[in-house]
């Protein structure tokens, strides 16, 4: 049941309940703003926001995120988007219609660091995340009590390299229990399978707590220590079977100097970490990234 922490939350949800959200991506050529500007037009809608970029308007790759109003719309998207079909089809389209009717369930995973986790759930708690956060797993029993004490389930579920299958096992079937739209890595400290992976492809966000491409995998504080790195950052990024290489949704940095141990730069970082994966998150949120050639596209 979506907690009802913040009567701004209920309000929020209340006054975008006609709210929905097209993704597009094309190959580019003149009219796709027009046709699809004119449909949501005959459907009923309001546009209130539109953005689109090209990679080149001679031929290129065409990018398109549209937010509407239209009222009702529980009741008429199964017939806007079978009607959708015909524009979408002439031009090509891969698209998604996503509808703020529908609060997305986000699943956290966590080991042993708790910063990225507490920093979600405050986000959470205050209203902040229009989400709802049905479970958190993890492979350590530390945070058991923390979570549970906001009333948020908690699934100790042990991972090593002889029972990663199995637990991944158990660890899909409750994010299939619990209806989970996607996954939030928050410092868990588990490469997942292919076969995990395919079943969230691009949703699942991990922090990495380094300023991609530098320093993939693991213990990246004390290499860039030994490195004497001048700036040390944090990257947000949807995970793939490629260690930390999946498309980069969001970063940061700050500057660092000889006087920094590795505790200071790991104290800093955290900070750079929690801002950089409550950007990420957000932005999921309102669907405002698309995947494209192991990049994205953000709005
Ligand atoms: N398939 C993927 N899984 C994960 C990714 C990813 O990009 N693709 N990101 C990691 C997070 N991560 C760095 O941000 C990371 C986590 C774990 C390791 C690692 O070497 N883990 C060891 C076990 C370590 C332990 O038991 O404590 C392992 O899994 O064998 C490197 C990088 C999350 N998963």
């Amino acid at each position: 049941m979506l907690q009802t922490i913040n009567a701004n939350y209920e309000t929020f949800l209340q006054q975008f309940k006609d709210r929905a959200r097209l993704l597009i991506t094309c190959p580019d050529q003149q009219g796709i703003v027009a046709k699809v500007s004119k449909f949501l037009y005959e459907h009923g809608a309001n546009i209130v926001q539109s953005d689109q970029y090209s990679t080149d308007p001679a031929g290129g790759t065409f990018f398109m995120r549209v937010e509407f109003d239209l009222p009702d719309i529980v009741m008429k998207k199964e017939e806007l988007e079978k009607d959708f079909h015909h524009i979408a089809n002439s031009f090509q389209m891969k698209w998604k219609f996503s509808y703020m009717s529908h609060v997305k369930r986000m699943a956290i995973f966590v080991s042993k660091q708790d910063h990225c986790l507490l920093d979600l759930l405050w986000r959470y708690q205050s209203g902040d995340f229009l989400c709802e956060i049905p479970l958190v797993i993890s492979n350590h029993p530390d945070l058991q009590k923390t979570v549970e004490s906001l009333g948020i389930p908690y699934y100790f579920i042990p991972v090593n390299k002889e029972n990663k299958r199995e637990a991944e096992q158990k660890q899909l079937e409750l994010l299939q229990k619990y209806q989970i739209d996607f996954v939030v890595l928050a410092r868990y400290m588990q490469i997942l399978s292919p076969e995990f992976i395919r079943h969230y492809q691009y949703n699942i966000i991990n922090i990495h707590h380094s300023f991609l491409p530098a320093f993939v995998g693991a213990r990246p504080y004390e290499r860039a220590y030994d490195r004497g790195v001048k700036i040390i950052g944090a990257t947000s990024h949807y995970v793939t079977e490629n260690l930390d290489e999946g498309p980069i949704i969001e970063q940061g940095v700050k500057e660092v100097n000889h006087r920094y141990n590795v505790e200071d730069l790991k104290r800093v970082g955290r900070t750079i970490e929690r801002d950089v994966l409550a950007r990420a998150v957000q932005l999921h949120l309102e669907d405002r990234v698309i995947v494209y050639e192991n990049k994205t596209i953000v709005f």
